[in-house]
């Protein structure tokens, strides 16, 4: 009996050994270099206290502009080729409309609240283009006042601040305000959520984007990316601890928004209410969750025709991914660029010049001052470049086996995610220049004609961030209030250089500043 179980366990050993190196294997088939892989967590081990997306910048100065890695059990394969780049995410884009898959996400293609950020296919295709509109110039306009409202509300707080004349970390109001902005303009929220010690929001938020994640929250996740395989052990797994203890952050957050959407359908006409995007949605609104259903093959864009329906589950979606998506983003840029003003004080004078000259004497601002105010946009493209926080999600899913750039030697294989480093090719010296690593909004004036991917942290192709233009306005109308009220300093507590933290998307871990009022005014 003893040497049965003996063997039985040899047996298996043997088995699993020979599975795990064949897994480990994958990139050597291919002829691809990278990180040797350990047996079973591929190098998941390297991650760990650094986020991912300076791991990959790391990994690239070693093994070049193609590499993979192993996530666990999945293969992922690393490009800072700009050719390989625009291939994936712009002229091959029917053969990679999928993201990457994170290791318990529910499946694209059946859940029935996929956001336009998970889905893919024709259900990618009919989300964006009900959502496109949303975001169109004549209701960015509408969506201005509201947006206004949000950041008078965090000057009041920032007035306080500057009058207790101490340092201050000011990255977490800056979450609080992003929170409430999103809030008032995706479901008419009207309370001022920024000294609401009861914010029903922002300690969900906060949840989903962990500074510094803990392994002991994400067990499931690390046994999911292990054996993918078993994904669905992990789930059940999950599901049950939730049950116990209680919903992810994630679920409670759509609990909230589908009462209040479900209200929203309650109240009736003529109820006086600022434009918000549940409203938008809901013109939209379907009962036929039939028409969500995917079909998860190669797209023809150009051929396809989409149904503008939405189901109440696809609105919530839609609504809990623009809160999760528009809070972390914008307060982490707006938090980079009030280090880098605080550490370059003649650009942030460059810049208040600006400010001046363009929403002097105004009460409000306009979305024609907004358009205006073109160094400004250059402080965020610069800030975006040095610190291109989202480049986590910057990967796609091959579809089809494709060929992609010259470089590679044989096509991608269906199935395997290839991932962009956006901080490589962000500070590539060859494509920005020697002072690559400075901060220099200048660059973003210069007629030098670029790699349509030499700048991309709002991705790129058709799958490009939805928010981008809200986001630029958001931070314009903060950057103009702040600097037409303050002189931004560094002090003993900034560090620098900034110490970057994060897991979906990269943080700076506090960004320690002195708010003092300007003397000219
Ligand atoms: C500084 C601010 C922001 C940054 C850096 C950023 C960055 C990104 C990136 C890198 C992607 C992936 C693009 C790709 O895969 O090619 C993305 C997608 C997306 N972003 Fe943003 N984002 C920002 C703000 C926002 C805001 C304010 C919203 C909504 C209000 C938003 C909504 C979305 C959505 C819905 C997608 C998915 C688009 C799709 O898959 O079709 N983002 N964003």
């Amino acid at each position: 009996m003893l040497t049965t179980i003996i063997a039985a366990i040899v047996l298996l050993s043997i088995i699993f050994y020979q599975y795990f190196r064949k897994r480990n294997s994958f990139f050597d088939s291919l002829n691809v270099k990278g990180p040797t892989p350990a047996l079973l967590f591929g190098n998941l081990g390297e991650f760990w206290g650094v986020p991912i997306g300076l791991k990959i910048q790391q990994w690239t100065q070693k093994y070049g502009k193609v590499y993979g890695y192993y996530e666990g059990g999945t293969p992922v394969l690393v490009t800072s080729d700009l050719d390989i780049l625009h291939d994936v995410f712009v002229k091959q884009f029917d053969s990679f409309h999928g993201r990457k898959l994170f290791p318990l996400q529910p499946n694209p293609d059946d859940d029935i609240m996929a956001s336009i950020f998970m889905s893919r296919g024709m259900r990618w295709k009919r989300l964006r283009t009900i959502a496109n509109p949303v975001f169109s110039v004549a209701n960015l306009k509408r969506l201005l006042p509201t947006c206004e409202v949000s950041v008078d509300n965090f000057m009041e707080i920032m007035d306080e601040r500057c009058q207790l004349g101490k340092p201050f970390d000011i990255h977490p109001y800056y979450q609080q305000l992003t929170c409430d902005v999103i809030a008032r303009v995706a479901f008419g929220e009207e309370r001022d959520l920024q000294r609401d010690p009861n914010n029903p929001y922002i300690e969900l938020c906060r949840e989903l984007f962990p500074p510094n994640p803990k392994l002991s929250k994400n067990i499931w996740n690390i046994f999911a990316m292990i054996l993918p395989e078993l994904r669905f052990l992990a789930q059940g797994a999950q599901d049950l601890q939730h049950k116990v203890t209680g919903a992810n952050a994630w679920f409670v957050l759509t609990d909230k928004i589908t009462k209040i959407v479900d209200e929203r359908r309650l109240e009736k006409d003529g109820v006086e209410r600022n434009i918000d995007f549940i409203q938008l949605f809901l013109e939209a609104e379907s009962e036929d969750a039939k028409s969500t259903t995917n079909e998860n093959k190669k797209l023809e864009l150009s051929n396809m025709k989409v149904t503008k329906k939405l189901t109440t589950q696809e609105i919530v979606g839609q609504l809990t991914l623009f809160l999760v998506a528009g809070y972390d983003t914008t307060s982490n840029s707006l938090s980079y660029i009030t280090y880098e003003l605080a550490t370059h004080p003649e650009i942030q004078e460059k810049l208040r010049a600006e400010i001046d000259e363009v929403c002097s004497g105004s009460a409000e601002i306009t979305y024609e001052q907004v358009s205006k105010l073109k160094y400004a946009e250059q402080v965020i493209k610069e800030t975006l470049r040095l610190y291109p926080l989202a480049s986590l999600v910057q990967a796609r899913l091959c579809m089809s086996s494709m060929e992609a750039g010259d470089k590679l030697k044989q096509p991608i294989p269906q199935g395997l995610t290839v991932a962009a480093d956006v901080w490589s090719v962000h500070r590539d010296k060859t494509i920005w220049g020697d002072d690559a690593d400075q901060f220099r909004p200048e660059r973003f004036d210069e007629e030098v004609q670029r790699h349509p991917m030499a700048w991309f942290p709002f991705g790129a192709g058709p799958r490009i961030c939805i928010g981008l233009r809200f986001t630029i306005i958001e931070q314009k109308i903060a950057l103009t209030r702040m600097l037409q009220r303050f002189v931004i300093k560094k002090c003993a507590e900034t560090l620098v250089p900034l110490r970057l933290c994060g897991a979906a998307t990269v943080c700076p871990e506090s960004v320690d500043i002195v708010l003092e009022p300007r003397n000219d005014i």
